[in-house]
Formats: structure tokens, sequence, C-alpha cells
């Protein structure tokens, strides 16, 4: 079976090199000529833990090409799945569809055999139903192409894995042949007992935004319960810890900190809320903006934590750690710790920013951010360090790390990974998210 995917960005790279390593043939296709050249040649043009040896194993193999035409695409593959953006429209909270409609009627075009349409974005309910009849009306004449939606649910800085050993596969189809496709596809994971939920269209949509609405809503959660502990006292990995031993409700994503950010979560909540506000139910997902709201607020703290600290800003030096919206990626869209280091620089403060991977693209969005190459030049005659982004290498940092290189020592932990204890007895003024700012011992 030939595969193609449309869209080689986080989640079509990663799709691509993933169904070459099931052994599929499989051609990627992007309208960025530069991001096919860096594909083409075996680099990958973001930070993904194992995608770079996959994608220089499946080049070497020849079962991984990819290509900008879609006349190629679509003579050659039997299944084209679409993975282009779906980001937050500008101005509004709803989801860009352009380049997900574009992307559906070039291939209905240029598809010249029969073959199955499979999307993969993240889409507002009801968009799979438009494009299959955007599909049916631009289609060939003579070929058959069927259409599926089957939602990605992989993290970023475990995409690999999450592709290859999913949790459960969600397809929504409106056939049995469509299904029957898709299961010889995913006949690994299906062999592996993967959960493989079949159902409709408009269910397999919600299943994906619903996930991440969850997700949302656990971090925004325990971060309320950090404005509480911030107040009263208190300490909320703890209470994160006491509430997660219930296993209805789970630890994982109770981690209180400056918040989620990234490509997905921020966006969908957005978009789930203005999709159903169109529907007419306008009061349904209003919740999610108390969820968006909290985690905003998050990154108003860290700000008022450094000036409560500092006394005020103007003229001080600041060592940001991380600027990556979550560890082990390169990706800084929507990130929480970005926002806030470029809100200190507005501020005043002389912001020296270190992230083991996300540098590069952190300058492209705030190039005036003093830009470093490691903790000891981020720290280096700083008045307050902050670490935003809990990258393994930050989480093993020692006071003694740190303590003949700065001006003053201050330390906020905003994603609550380091033992504070031990740096207070070392001297240092600390606090981290969800505890209260007591000063220096
Ligand atoms: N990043 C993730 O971890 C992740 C996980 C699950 C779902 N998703 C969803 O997957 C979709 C893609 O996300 P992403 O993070 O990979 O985005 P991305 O911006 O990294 O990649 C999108 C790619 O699509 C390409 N593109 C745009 N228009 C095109 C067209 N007409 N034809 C071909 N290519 C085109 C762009 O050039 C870009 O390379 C979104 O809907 C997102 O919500 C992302
Ligand atoms: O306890 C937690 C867990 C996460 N986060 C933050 O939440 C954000 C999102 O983290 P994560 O969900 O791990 O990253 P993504 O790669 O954006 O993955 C989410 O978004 C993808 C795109 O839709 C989905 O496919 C995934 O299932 C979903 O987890 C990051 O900023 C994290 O720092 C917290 O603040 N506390």
């Amino acid at each position: 079976m030939r595969i193609s995917v449309i869209g080689t960005g986080y989640l079509g790279a990663t799709h691509a090199a993933c169904m070459a390593e099931l052994g599929f043939e499989v051609l990627g296709l992007d309208v960025d000529q530069a991001k096919i050249d860096c594909l083409s040649r075996g680099e990958l043009p973001f930070h993904e833990p194992g995608l770079p040896e996959l994608l220089l194993k499946h080049i070497a193999s020849g079962r991984l090409r990819f290509t900008t035409s879609y006349e190629e695409v679509g003579a050659w593959a039997d299944v084209h799945f679409i993975g282009v953006g779906t980001p937050q429209k500008a101005g509004d909270n709803a989801a860009d569809l352009t380049y997900v409609d574009a992307a559906t009627l070039s291939l209905a075009r240029h598809i010249t055999k029969d073959s199955l349409i499979v999307g993969k974005s993240t889409v507002p309910v009801g968009t799979a139903r438009r494009l299959q009849q955007l599909v049916i009306k631009n289609k060939n004449d003579g070929v058959d192409v069927g259409f599926a939606w089957n939602p990605e649910f992989l993290r970023e800085g475990f995409a690999v894995k999450d592709t290859l050993t999913p949790d459960r596969l969600v397809v929504g189809v409106d056939n049995p042949d469509a299904e029957a496709v898709l299961r010889e596809v995913y006949a690994t994971a299906l062999a592996a007992n993967t959960p493989f939920i079949s159902t409709d269209f408009e269910t397999a949509e919600l299943v994906k935004v619903a996930a991440n609405a969850f997700l949302a809503t656990k971090i925004s959660f325990i971060n309320a319960f950090s404005e509480v502990t911030e107040t009263v006292g208190g300490d909320i990995r703890t209470l994160a810890d006491a509430i997660g031993h219930d296993t209805r409700i789970g630890r994982r994503f109770l981690n209180a900190g400056v918040g989620f950010g990234g490509g997905c979560l921020p966006k969908d909540i957005r978009a789930l809320q203005a999709r159903v506000s169109e529907l007419g139910l306008e009061r349904t997902m209003r919740f999610l903006s108390e969820v968006d709201e909290i985690n905003l607020r998050r990154r108003d703290r860290v700000v008022f934590l450094a000036e409560d600290m500092l006394g005020e800003l103007a003229g001080k030096k600041i060592a940001v750690l991380g600027v990556a919206f979550k560890p082990d990626s390169d990706d800084v869209r929507d990130s929480p710790a970005l926002d806030v280091a470029a809100r200190l620089f507005s501020a005043g403060a002389d912001v020296n920013v270190f992230d083991p991977e996300a540098n590069t693209n952190a300058a492209k969005r705030f190039p005036r951010l003093n830009y470093v190459n490691s903790t000891v030049d981020a720290a280096r005659d700083a008045d307050l360090v902050i670490l935003l982004t809990e990258w393994a290498e930050f989480k093993a940092l020692a006071p003694t790390d740190l303590d003949d290189l700065v001006r003053g020592k201050r330390f906020i932990d905003g994603r609550n990974v380091l033992d504070m204890g031990v740096w207070q007895d070392a001297g240092w003024d600390i606090t981290a998210l969800g505890h209260r700012h007591v000063g220096q011992k």
C-alpha cells in the first residue's frame, strides 16, 4: 500500500516517517519548498527525539520520499493522510480552515486512481462532512475517492512512540471499505490490541477536541488551586499527588506551573468554543473561557513575583531558563515561557534566555531578548533566575551550580520541579508557582 502525507510539519513528518517504519511506501507533500528540500536531505526542520533517525533510515531504505507535486501524489498513493495546520484565525477564536480546505481541494483535483483521503488535522465538528462534499464535487470522473477522518493524539516530544504505539485509534468512516483500509494501515497496532474505535465523522472530530479540552481543564484545575495555596499556604505538589492517588482522578496532567501552551491545547479549546457557539450552544463550553483565563493568569503571576522580588524590573538582569512550550520540543507556539520572557523585557528588564533547543525559534519571534548557549551564560550576574520549561538539565540544577555566578540569589520555579528546601538552605530566596512566597530564610 502506498501512502501520502499532505503537510509535513510536526504531525505530518512524524506520520510519514512512522508509516515508512511500518513497512509502507510513503510520499510526503508540503507546499513549503524549503521544508521539502530539508526533509529530502534527511534533515528534520524541528526537534523531535527519535525522529531524525527514522527519517534517515527510511530515506536510505527508499520507502520515504518528499515532493511538492500534488500531481505526483495524486497519481501514486492509495491512501492520502491530510496533516496540514489548522491554526487560530487572526483576531478570532475560530480555527482557520484555509489550509485544510486547500489541501483537500488540491487532492480531489489531482487524484487519478481509486484511493482514500483521510483527514488527520484537528478540525471543528462538521468539517469532515463538508470536505467530503468538496471531494465529491471536485474529483475526476471515473475515479473512486473515499473519505475518512482519523484524528491524531501524538504529543510533541513523544511523537514517534505515540504514533507507533498509540493509546487508541479513532476512525470516522461512513462505509466498511474505508474502515477496512484503515485497519490495514494500522494492522501492527491492532495486532498489539490497541483499542480501535470506528465511528462516524462527527464523533471522530469531537473525540479529538474533547480530549484536548479535558487535558487543558485538568491543568487549569490544579492551577486554580495554585492560586489558593499561594494565598493561604500549602503545597500544590502534595495536593496533586494526594488527589492523583484516586484512580478516578489520576496524577497525570496535574503538574501546576506556568500553564499550557503549544500549537494545540490553547487554540483547540478556543476553536471548540467558537464552533459550539456557531451551533447556537453559546453557554455549553463557556467553562473553557475560564480554563483559558486561569491558564493566562499564571503568566501574570510570574511577572508579578519577579517584580515583587526585585522591587522593580527596569534595569534588572533576569535569566530565563527554557522558552519552549514544554521540554523535548523546540516549539514556541503560544509558549507561556516565551510570553513571560517577552513581558519581562517589555517592562525594562535585561533578559538572558537559554533553551537547549528552542532559542532559534524564539529568536524569530522575539529577536530582542538576549539568547545565550548555556545556563551558566544565562545566570551570570543575574538578579533573578526563572525556570519556565522543565528540561531535564534544569530539573537537575543545584544551588552550587549558580551560587558564584548570580548577582542576587533569587529564583522562581515556574514548573514546580526543584526541591525548594535545598535552595533555601543554600541562602536562596526561592519560590514556586502554587506556593506562598515567604522570602529568604
Ligand atoms: N503538533 C502536534 O503535536 C499535533 C498533534 C495532533 C494533532 N495536530 C494537528 O495537526 C495539524 C498540523 O499540526 P502541526 O503542528 O503539524 O502544524 P505545522 O504548522 O507544523 O505543519 C503544517 C504543515 O502544513 C503545510 N501546509 C499548509 N498548507 C498546505 C497545503 N495546502 N498543502 C500541503 N501542505 C500544506 C505547511 O507548510 C506546514 O509544513 C493541526 O491541525 C494540529 O492541530 C498536531
Ligand atoms: O501537568 C501538566 C501537563 C502539561 N502541561 C503543559 O501543557 C502543555 C501541553 O502539553 P502536552 O499535552 O504534553 O503537549 P502537546 O504536544 O501540545 O500535546 C497535546 O496536544 C496534541 C495536539 O492536539 C495532542 O495530540 C496531545 O494528545 C496533547 O497532549 C505544555 O505547555 C505543558 O507544559 C502542564 O502545564 N501541566
